[in-house]
């Protein structure tokens, strides 16, 4: 049986929207940087997250995603500028107490079984969802006697998205939730992490996959070289980052057709031209409207590394 979402919601202490405190934000990170030795992890970035909202992070490899979930779980500290979760300091455990995290990586104890993992996690929290609940809730009900050790990958990685959720937290930080969890799995764990937010909790959670932030979150904050490229609600990030990738051939001496169509980042070797494109059709259609001699004409879904890179481009104001 599936519980009804308010039973592992927030905690009825904290009820997001008639909480006294429901005009404090769930998180307020103001003008934060983090370096690691030469390398800036985050650069000045600001951010507002209301009580009850639902945000994915994504962003390229190193682009400081991680980081900044360390910062709001609080186990590690800004360089520069403040970061409140709650309206408390992250590191102070009367507000760690209402907080859930799975960080990227995680460890479990291979001798413990699943049952005593969950009951150790829900000891450090003072009105835990029952362990039956929570596990049933994650489809781990039928592996609450196997040793940890024991468990597959996606197995493992389910149980340390679950123990995020074992305490009744008002925000929950998961950081590349479903790494190495198969399509099944993963919608799966998005149905559970559903209840959660639809109960009025607030979630972030960082990602590589657009469909993931999609799936679970209302709006969406662009990283890129530790600082925010684009946040705002996610269809209106997904016009920026959902790019198609146009490859033709151009006869020496004929313009690339950058501007047609939205066509922005380009890259010219030769007779061969690659664009990244909001509308490959309309870049097509300009094309055959202008008689430009194109040919050898590729489409094809650009990644999100793409798409980072054209809105770091465009942030630089500049083509590629
Ligand atoms: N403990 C550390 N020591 C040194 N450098 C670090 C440390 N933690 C992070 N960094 C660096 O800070 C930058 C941001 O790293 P971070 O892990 O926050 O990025 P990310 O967006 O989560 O990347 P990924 O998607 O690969 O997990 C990277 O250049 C990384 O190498």
């Amino acid at each position: 049986m599936t519980p009804s979402p308010t039973t592992t919601g927030p905690h009825p202490a904290n009820p997001p929207a008639r909480s006294t405190a429901a005009a404090t934000p769930a998180v307020a990170v103001d003008r934060v940087s983090r370096s690691f030795a030469a390398v800036t992890a985050l650069d000045d970035v600001s951010l507002t997250v209301a009580r009850g909202e639902s945000v994915g992070i994504l962003g390229p490899n190193g682009a400081g995603k991680s980081t900044l979930l360390a910062l709001l779980a609080g186990t590690r500290r800004p360089g520069r500028g403040s970061v409140r979760v709650l309206g408390g300091d992250p590191r102070d455990p009367a507000t760690r107490r209402r907080l859930g995290c799975t960080p990227q990586q995680t460890g479990l104890p291979a001798t413990l079984r699943v049952g005593e993992v969950v009951d150790l996690v829900a000891g450090h929290f003072p009105d835990p969802v029952p362990r039956g609940e929570l596990l049933e809730r994650f489809g781990l009900a039928e592996l609450t006697r196997r040793q940890c050790g024991g468990l597959s990958g996606g197995q493992q990685r389910r149980l340390c998205v679950a123990l995020a959720f074992a305490g009744r937290p008002d925000v929950v930080l998961l950081d590349e939730p479903t790494s190495g969890l198969d399509v099944t799995a993963r919608r799966a764990l998005w149905e559970a992490v559903r209840g959660f937010t639809a109960a009025g909790g607030t979630l972030l959670l960082s990602s590589h996959h657009l469909e993931e932030v999609e799936a679970l979150s209302e709006r969406v904050v662009v990283l890129g070289g530790g600082r925010v490229l684009a946040d705002g609600p996610v269809a209106d990030v997904r016009s920026r980052v959902a790019l198609r990738r146009v490859r033709l051939r151009l006869p020496a001496g004929v313009p690339e057709p950058v501007g047609a169509a939205g066509a922005g980042t380009c890259v010219r070797d030769g007779e061969r031209v690659e664009l990244l494109v909001p509308d490959a059709d309309g870049l097509v259609r300009d094309l055959v409207c202008r008689q430009v001699p194109f040919c050898d004409l590729e489409v094809s879904p650009a990644s999100l590394e793409d798409a980072f890179l054209a809105i770091t481009g465009a942030e630089r104001g500049g083509r590629r």
